[in-house]
């Protein structure tokens, strides 16, 4: 099939008609929590030397987000949930994971994930046509498993329980010049919870910060954030495969939630790509293309559009 080479912004274009213009917000998940916490690293032989690792307590800045481009999303549907994390260094650099609560992402390339998206977009009648979503599906065999996951997703119960996965590969530059080859998922503590249909359907539309804040009062909030080691065969350029899963893991550390709700993370870019020392992004096109995306609807949202 022929996928039209795309563009950053037009990823945030098609956002824009997909959810509607929400000036301000950022052009996907509009909807978030911001919170704040410290992350203490478990250091190891894999990240040798990594500043990340090597300097105890450090605060980090988290926001958790709802998928799509409505800022007034409706919490108890099923679908994307998500979290942004800046851990800052003691020399101001930061390290971030930005990942969401599905273990693949849908298409290999920016061009299939946006075909794919193309597909969700109204008529001139405002209707949507599934088939065309089915076609385009068969037709890119890399959308298939996240639309598997998306025809089964249930509804998050809460943000602090919620795993989220990074998708893409990253390296670290070992001192002894070995590359350490690896994907993260960030892992509650108090364990995965979701909704089925008649749990969600007795929900308030928001209820995640609520839920979270309840959390914070009566237990401790924490997730492990946990690399798995990847092998050769691995694929490091494409998010919609996943790893083996008896690739070993490694805990980089452990994140601890202190506060929720203030308007600390709402000038904060998540991007993905912005790491400390010895951390760096694959060739991954979707990773690469995730900065400059970012990077639009964060000087958009910033200047009130
Ligand atoms: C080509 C692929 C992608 C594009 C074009 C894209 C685009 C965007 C844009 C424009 C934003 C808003 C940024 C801002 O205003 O600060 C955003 C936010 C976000 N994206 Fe993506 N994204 C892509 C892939 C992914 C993937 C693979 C993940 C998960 C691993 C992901 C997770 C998130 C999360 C969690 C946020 C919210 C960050 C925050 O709270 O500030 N995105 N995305």
């Amino acid at each position: 099939a022929n996928d039209k080479e795309v563009v950053a912004n037009d990823f945030v274009e098609i956002f824009e008609k997909l959810g509607g213009k929400h000036p301000g917000y950022r052009k996907a998940h509009a909807k978030g929590l911001c919170a704040s916490g410290t992350f203490v690293p478990t250091p190891n032989q894999h990240f040798t030397g990594a500043a990340l690792l090597s300097n105890g307590e450090l605060p980090v800045s988290i926001r958790f987000s709802v998928g799509g481009s409505n800022p007034n999303s409706d919490e108890k549907a099923a679908g994307a949930r998500g979290m942004g994390m800046q851990i800052k260094l003691p020399d101001g650099s930061f390290h971030t994971f930005t990942g969401n609560n599905f273990p693949v992402f849908a298409g290999k390339s920016p061009e299939i994930f946006h075909g794919f998206l193309s597909t969700l977009l109204p008529d001139e009648n405002g209707k949507t046509d599934p088939a065309k979503t089915m076609a385009y599906i068969q037709q890119h065999p890399s959308v298939q498993a996240n639309a598997m996951w998306n025809k089964t997703a249930k509804t998050a119960a809460s943000f602090a329980n919620t795993e989220f996965f990074g998708l893409h590969t990253f390296y670290f530059d070992q001192p002894n010049e070995q590359k350490t080859k690896f994907r993260w998922t960030i892992e509650p503590n108090l364990g995965v919870k979701t909704l089925d249909k008649a749990e969600a359907a007795k929900m308030p539309t928001e209820f995640l910060a609520d839920t979270f804040a309840q959390q914070l009062k009566d237990e401790t909030v924490s997730f492990n954030i946990v690399v798995s080691l990847g092998e050769a065969q691995d694929s490091d350029i494409d998010p919609s495969q996943q790893w083996p899963s008896e690739r070993p893991q490694v805990t980089l550390g452990t994140v601890t939630v202190n506060t929720s709700g203030s308007d600390a993370c709402k000038n904060t870019n998540f991007d993905p790509n912005m790491m400390s020392a010895g951390f760096t992004p694959s060739d991954d096109p979707v990773l690469r293309m995730r900065s400059p995306a970012y990077a639009i609807s964060f000087g958009k949202r910033l200047s009130g559009q």
